[in-house]
C-alpha cells in the first residue's frame, strides 16, 4: 500500500475526480478527509463507500472560496487524526458561458472557487505540515493540485475558467519554490476532459463530445479514476519522492494531437 497511515485531504471529494481519489487514497491505506460544498447526500455516499472498504473518512461541508474554510477543514483533520501528509486541492466548477456577455458574477465566482480557493486551502495546509515538521526522512508533506489541460489550452467558453487553472499549474510553481526547504513537495496533474458532472450538460450534446474523442489518441474520454493513480504517485513520498513544482498531463494524449 503506497499510503499506509498517511492522512490524506481532498478538496470537493464527494464526486468525480475528488472521489476517485480519495476512495483510491483509502485503498492506499490512507485515513481521509473530505470537503465539500453543499450535496451532503453524495459527501454521506462517499464516507460510506470509504468505511465499506475497511478505511477511515469524515467529510466537512465548506465553500472554498470562504478563507475561514481552509482552516476549518485542516483543524478538522488535526482533530480526528493528528496531523496531515497530502493535501489535494481537487474543488472547482466551470459553468461553460460566452465571452462578450459573461455575468460578472460568474467570472468572480469562478476566480474565487477555482483560485483563491486553491490559495487558502493550500496555505492553511502547508501552514500545518510546517508546525508538524519534517520526519526522519525529510519529507514534511505533499500537497497536489487539480489544475487542468486547460491551464495550457483555451477554450471558447471557458475564458473565466482557463486563467484559474493556469493559476492552480503557477500556484504550485511557486509553492514547490517556497515549501522545498519545508519538506513538502508541490505538483499538479492536468486531466484532460473527463466525464462528471462539471460537463455533464456541455457533453449532453453529441457533436461535441464525439469532436472531444476524436481528439484523444488513447480513443475515449477519461474516467474520473483515471486521475486516481497520478495522484496517489506524486503523494507518495517513497514513489515521487524528488518530484516537486511538476506538472502531469492526464488526458489520453489529447495536448500532443495536433494532426
Ligand atoms: N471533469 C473534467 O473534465 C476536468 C476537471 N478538472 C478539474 O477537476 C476538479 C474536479 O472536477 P470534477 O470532478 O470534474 O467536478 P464535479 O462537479 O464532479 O465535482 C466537483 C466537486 O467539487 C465540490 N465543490 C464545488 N464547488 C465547491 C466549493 N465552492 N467549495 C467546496 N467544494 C466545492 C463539489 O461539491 P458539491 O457537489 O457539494 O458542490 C464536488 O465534490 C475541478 O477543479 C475541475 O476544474 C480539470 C480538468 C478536466
Ligand atoms: C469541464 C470541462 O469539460 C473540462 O474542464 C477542463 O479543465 C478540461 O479542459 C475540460 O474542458
Amino acid at each position: 500500500m503506497l499510503l499506509k497511515d498517511k492522512v490524506l485531504l481532498v478538496t470537493g471529494g464527494s464526486k468525480g475526480i475528488g472521489r476517485a481519489i480519495a476512495v483510491q487514497a483509502a485503498r492506499q491505506g490512507a485515513k481521509v478527509g473530505i470537503n465539500y460544498a453543499g450535496d451532503e447526500s453524495a459527501a454521506e455516499s462517499a464516507v460510506k463507500e470509504i468505511r465499506a472498504l475497511g478505511g477511515e473518512a469524515f467529510a466537512l461541508r465548506g465553500d472554498v472560496a470562504d478563507p475561514a474554510s481552509a482552516p476549518a477543514f485542516v483543524n478538522a483533520a488535526v482533530e480526528a487524526y493528528g496531523r496531515i501528509d497530502t493535501f489535494v486541492n481537487n474543488a472547482g466548477i466551470c459553468p461553460f458561458h460566452g465571452f462578450l456577455d459573461m455575468p460578472v458574477d460568474v467570472v468572480d465566482r469562478t476566480i474565487k472557487v477555482n483560485l483563491n480557493g486553491a490559495y487558502y486551502m493550500c496555505q492553511a495546509a502547508a501552514n500545518q505540515m510546517v508546525s508538524q515538521g519534517k520526519k526522519a526522512n525529510g519529507f514534511a508533506g505533499s500537497i497536489v493540485a487539480v489544475s487542468s489541460i486547460s491551464a495550457l489550452v483555451g477554450g471558447e467558453f471557458q475564458t473565466h475558467y482557463t486563467p484559474t487553472k493556469a493559476g492552480v499549474l503557477s500556484l504550485m510553481q511557486s509553492t514547490a519554490i517556497a515549501l522545498g526547504k519545508h519538506g513538502i513537495r508541490c505538483n499538479a496533474v492536468l486531466p484532460g476532459t473527463i466525464l462528471t458532472d462539471i460537463n455533464k450538460d456541455d457533453l449532453a450534446d453529441e457533436k461535441k463530445r464525439s469532436y472531444m474523442e476524436g481528439r484523444i489518441p488513447l480513443g475515449r474520454l477519461g474516467q474520473p479514476e483515471d486521475l486516481a493513480g497520478p495522484v496517489i504517485f506524486l503523494a507518495c513520498e517513497e514513489m515521487a519522492g524528488y518530484v516537486t513544482g511538476a506538472s502531469l498531463l492526464v488526458d489520453g494524449g489529447a495536448f500532443v494531437n495536433l494532426q
